[in-house]
């Protein structure tokens, strides 16, 4: 019988309607309630752990560090066969993104959430924790160790996004799609991750930034970070890594103090490349000691920096290849 451990952090499939404002509140519905409500094949056994009980766009590096603590204890857990994380929307690609950074493949563990409460008309709350469920104790899924199961879709979370703020079919895998499909108690997968590194994360998270660059801006957001003393930055780029000569020397000032820095791109796919001779662009980035963060997002960019330095490990281009 397989067991299948789930934990909770929060979100919209752990919220109810609050009686005075009528509002959706997270907390207020407990993993074990939602459980007793599926239609689980018969020999899945639940066992329930309420990590954190939050809207995920207030989860923190910190809560990070303690949802990870967590899933690392049931992973060694030899009497778990695989796990379930219910998760808020809002952060649910970033979260999951952290995990498979920092949670060796081997075992299965499905990341979900929903777009709407368990008490709205067409919630996708009970359509979504027995899909991942079902994924998480199928052998199929331990060989891609960290996934996201939304909307009968199973994604891996370097490349999944939430597309639609609304929506049951909120999340998306870019060009890459998804990994496979979950239909009532039948587990598809066509495709597992090609490259799969993870980091031992030593202690807490270091502050890293994103920042986002458009036309004419200006550096006086990386100045402010360097003022701020963070350990990373991720400037968010146009198009194959370009900006103009203001975010270059903000750059080259964040790099001579000693802020590890990653360019990304704006677009949804495409890399950040040496194409052009130009000095506010990679080229001079490059130059200048900045890391090409490829195709990685910005979001994901980050938290595999934050990784990257919690874990003491030099960072390059070439981790940020795949
Ligand atoms: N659908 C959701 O879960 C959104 C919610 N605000 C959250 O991320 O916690």
């Amino acid at each position: 019988m397989p067991h299948i451990k789930l934990l909770t952090t929060g979100g919209t499939i752990a919220s109810k309607r609050d009686p005075v404002t009528g509002l959706q509140q997270t907390g207020l519905i407990t993993g074990e309630e939602l459980a007793g409500k599926l239609d689980l094949h018969d020999d899945i056994r639940i066992s329930v752990e309420e990590i954190i009980k939050v809207s995920s766009s207030a989860i923190t590096f910190e809560n990070l560090i303690t949802i990870k603590d967590a899933v690392l204890e049931a992973v060694n857990d030899d009497d778990v066969d695989g796990i379930v994380l219910t998760h808020g929307t809002d952060t649910l690609e970033e979260t999951s993104y952290f995990l498979s950074q920092v949670i060796p493949a081997g075992k299965a563990v499905v990341v979900t959430g929903s777009q709407r409460g368990p008490e709205l008309i067409g919630t996708d709350a009970y359509a979504n924790l027995q899909d991942a469920i079902t994924l998480a104790a199928d052998e199929g899924a331990a060989k891609i160790g960290v996934s996201v199961l939304f909307n009968s879709k199973v994604f891996m979370p370097r490349f999944v996004k939430k597309v639609n703020a609304m929506n049951v079919d909120g999340f998306g895998g870019g060009g890459t799609g998804y990994l496979g499909t979950v239909d009532g108690h039948d587990v598809k997968i066509y495709q597992y991750p090609a490259h799969n590194s993870t980091y031992k994360v030593q202690g807490e998270l270091p502050e890293v930034d994103i920042i986002k660059c458009a036309l004419g801006t200006d550096a006086k957001f990386i100045d402010c970070a360097i003022d701020h003393e963070v350990e990373g930055l991720v400037i968010e780029t146009m198009g194959r890594g370009h900006a103009n000569d203001l975010v270059a020397a903000g750059v080259r000032r964040a790099v001579d103090a000693g802020i590890k820095v990653v360019i990304t791109s704006a677009s949804d796919d495409g890399d950040v490349k040496v194409a052009y001779d130009f000095s506010g662009g990679i080229s001079q980035f490059e130059k200048d000691g900045a890391v090409n963060g490829g195709t990685y997002d910005s979001k994901k960019a980050r938290l595999k920096l934050a990784v990257m330095l919690a874990a003491g490990e030099e960072v390059t281009a070439e981790d940020f290849k795949y």
